[in-house]
């Protein structure tokens, strides 16, 4: 189920798909009385861009939180009680050495990351008090795309780091480098990046191992860092990345984005410890992955390459 605001239905092809809101309680109805065999839910609808959540926090709120209550509340009576959320790691607030486990303290400090906190705090109680089992996947930071290039990144001009290096790779403008005052090894924005394939296989493995994460007598809320255990700066991105394409991207240092965070990453062995699933791909495999996918979407998505250049008309005249 997709509401296809941001989302593609080319990606669903050959699937049940139905196009609607989670907060359509009579499409949910609908699609758990057509498949009465479905008993878990995987929900990964959120509005996701960091500075346009500081700018727009009220759909943030209404998209991520206000209708993630209405999704759980029609589950709940259609007897589906287990259901894995995406949540994010922009929620933590890291020590000195920027890595965080499961318990570090949280401290979101922008309406997105609020919104899953908010989120995970709200199923947690609701787990509480009701049949429902919830797993919180903390994403770090996806990179990549479906390794045979079925699926990836659909926004036109995204706003992610490795977007716009893909950007200024093709563009020949210089790639700007967000925060060069961060406490990090050398100043610019520290994250912790992960395959979206080996994502994917999580969420199968957090499946496959539901129940038994859920004891009697255990809470029915449980979050799970989902990294690859290292971190990586923008300017090492940028390096690996001048290291895989034939024109290296030229680099200038611009301010901080409003909302922005030194970054973490994961130093938790959760993951495999419940869900027996560790990262096998690493950020250069995310690179080229994420520039294969970059060449053939316009194969996969043809009317996107118009709203592209519109996108870049667009940027050009405005100067951004
Ligand atoms: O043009 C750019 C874009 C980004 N950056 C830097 O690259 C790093 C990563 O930025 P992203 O926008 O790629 O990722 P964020 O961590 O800010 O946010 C992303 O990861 C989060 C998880 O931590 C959430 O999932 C969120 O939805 C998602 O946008 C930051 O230091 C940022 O300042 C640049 O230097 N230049």
């Amino acid at each position: 189920m997709d509401s296809l605001v941001t989302g593609r239905r080319e990606f669903c092809h050959g699937r049940d798909f139905y196009h609607g809101d989670i907060a359509d309680g009579r499409l949910v109805d609908q699609i758990l009385a057509e498949h009465p065999d479905i008993s878990a839910a995987i929900h990964c609808a959120a509005l996701i861009v960091v500075p346009d959540s500081v700018d727009r926090p009220i759909p943030y709120y209404r998209e991520n939180v206000s209708k993630t209550l209405d999704f759980v509340d029609r589950l709940l009576a259609n007897s589906v009680d287990r259901l894995l959320f995406s949540s994010s790691a922009a929620i933590y607030q890291p020590g000195d050495d920027l890595g965080v486990e499961e318990t570090s303290p949280v401290n979101p400090t922008s309406p997105y990351a609020q919104t899953k906190i908010v989120v995970e705090r709200m199923l947690a109680d609701i787990a509480g008090s009701s049949a429902l089992r919830v797993v919180s996947l903390r994403y770090f930071n996806p990179i990549g795309a479906d390794p045979l290039l079925r699926t990836g990144p659909q926004m036109p001009m995204p706003s992610h780091v490795l977007g716009r290096l893909i950007e200024a790779h093709r563009t020949g403008r210089p790639f700007r480098v967000t925060g060069v005052d961060y406490p990090t090894r050398d100043g610019s924005g520290l994250r912790d990046y992960v395959h979206v394939w080996d994502l994917a296989g999580a969420h199968v493995r957090a499946l496959e191992r539901f129940d038994d994460l859920f004891r009697p007598g255990t809470s029915g809320h449980t979050a799970v860092n989902l990294g690859t255990g290292a971190g990586t700066t923008v300017l090492e991105l940028v390096e690996a990345f001048n290291s895989l394409v034939s024109r290296p991207v030229r680099v200038e240092p611009a301010p901080r984005r409003p909302g922005d965070v030194p970054g973490s990453f994961s130093r938790s062995d959760q993951a495999e410890q419940l869900l027996g699933w560790r990262a096998q791909l690493d950020v250069r495999r995310g690179i080229v992955d994420s520039l294969a996918w970059f060449d053939r979407r316009p194969r996969v998505l043809p009317d996107l390459l118009e709203s592209a250049d519109a996108a870049r008309r667009l940027a050009a005249t405005f100067g951004r």
